[in-house]
């Protein structure tokens, strides 16, 4: 069995070229640019570089970007400031604050603030709502870049059993709600879940959202299945830093019919829908100024 290896940063340079057309289209129009805004707390080296491609990104695509950084020991008050005026700023369309916050800050509270017009995270418990009724406008990216690889890959999924492994409120829970909506079935395993392998190996489609360096192996795998790899864990081997994912891909590759490889894979994919998701924030925004 030949293995394909799903190309997320090719995919990614596509979706973001797409994008900046739009943007550009719309510039014409005399739109204005969409403009996203990134919230750094702390100085946590890896985050850094995640907002760095953010930017990066957004300036490919057209559009404006702006980053704030607050000190690690920043009050809740300082925080939410920084947001309530990200909120009123006509020319932000996107508010992206990064996580997960240091400890002393409510994470629930701050994602409550941003206004549901401008989570390009789709994290606010109104967008949350809208996503499990099938309502989305503003869905979370990782799961959207999931989402739109499985889609080229596959086709349609209906009927195609997805196991997700992981229940988090930014990947696992969200995934399991689109894979609902197109028509899968459904199971999510956790850390409570009793035998998860032996589920996972039933999978027509597992998706690896756990945050443990490549904790699914072979074992976990039925031969064809389409393996989609979230995790993003900084290892040392060798004494150098390495990326590696959830999923063992050196081993799992020989078996699945397809796979994301880390890095490269979903990663990209989820700035591409970030910028995605600014773009169709900012078409909103001036579709209800008109
Ligand atoms: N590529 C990208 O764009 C992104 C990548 N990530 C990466 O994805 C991974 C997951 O992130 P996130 O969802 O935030 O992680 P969390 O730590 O928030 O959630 C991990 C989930 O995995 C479950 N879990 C932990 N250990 C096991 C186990 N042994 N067997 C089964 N389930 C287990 C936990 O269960 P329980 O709920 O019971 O604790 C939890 O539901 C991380 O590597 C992260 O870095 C995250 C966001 C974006
Ligand atoms: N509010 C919020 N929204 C997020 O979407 C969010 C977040 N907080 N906190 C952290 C996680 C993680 N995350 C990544 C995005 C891109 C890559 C990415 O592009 N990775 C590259 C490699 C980058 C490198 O070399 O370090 C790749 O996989 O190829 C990784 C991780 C978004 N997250
Ligand atoms: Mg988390």
């Amino acid at each position: 069995m030949t293995t394909h290896i799903i190309d997320g940063k090719r995919l990614a340079d596509d979706l973001i070229a797409e994008v900046g057309n739009e943007v550009r289209r719309l510039a014409e129009l005399g739109v204005p640019a969409p403009g996203l805004a990134v919230v750094l707390v702390g100085e946590d080296p890896a985050s850094a570089i995640y907002v760095r491609n953010k930017i990066k990104r957004a300036q490919e695509a057209g559009m404006t970007s702006i980053e704030k950084r607050l000190p690690a020991d920043c009050t809740q008050d300082s925080l939410e400031a920084v947001v309530e005026e990200l909120n009123q700023r006509a020319d932000v369309h996107g508010i992206l604050v990064q996580l997960p916050l240091p400890k002393h800050l409510s994470e629930e509270r701050i994602i409550r603030l941003i206004a549901p017009s401008k989570d390009v995270d789709g994290f606010h418990p109104e967008n949350v709502g809208l996503l499990a009724t099938g309502q989305a406008t503003l869905i979370p990216c990782t799961p959207l870049g999931c989402l739109e690889m499985l889609q080229r890959e596959i086709g349609d999924l209906s009927g195609k059993h997805a196991v997700i492994v992981g229940r988090s409120n930014i990947v696992g829970k969200p995934m399991a709600n689109l894979l609902l909506q197109a028509n899968c079935t459904i199971t999510v395993v956790h850390s409570r879940s009793v035998n998860g392998k032996a589920i996972a190996r039933q999978a027509d489609i597992l998706v690896a959202a756990v945050g443990v360096p490549e904790l699914v192996d072979e074992t976990w795998v039925k031969p064809g299945a389409v393996v989609i790899d979230v995790g993003i864990n900084a290892i040392e081997k060798a004494g150098k830093r390495r990326l590696v994912g959830d999923v063992n891909y050196a081993k799992v590759a020989p078996y699945a019919k397809a796979i994301t490889p880390v890095p490269g894979g979903v990663g990209p994919m989820t700035i591409a829908c970030l910028m995605k998701n600014t773009l169709v924030a900012a078409q909103h925004a001036s579709q209800s100024a008109r």
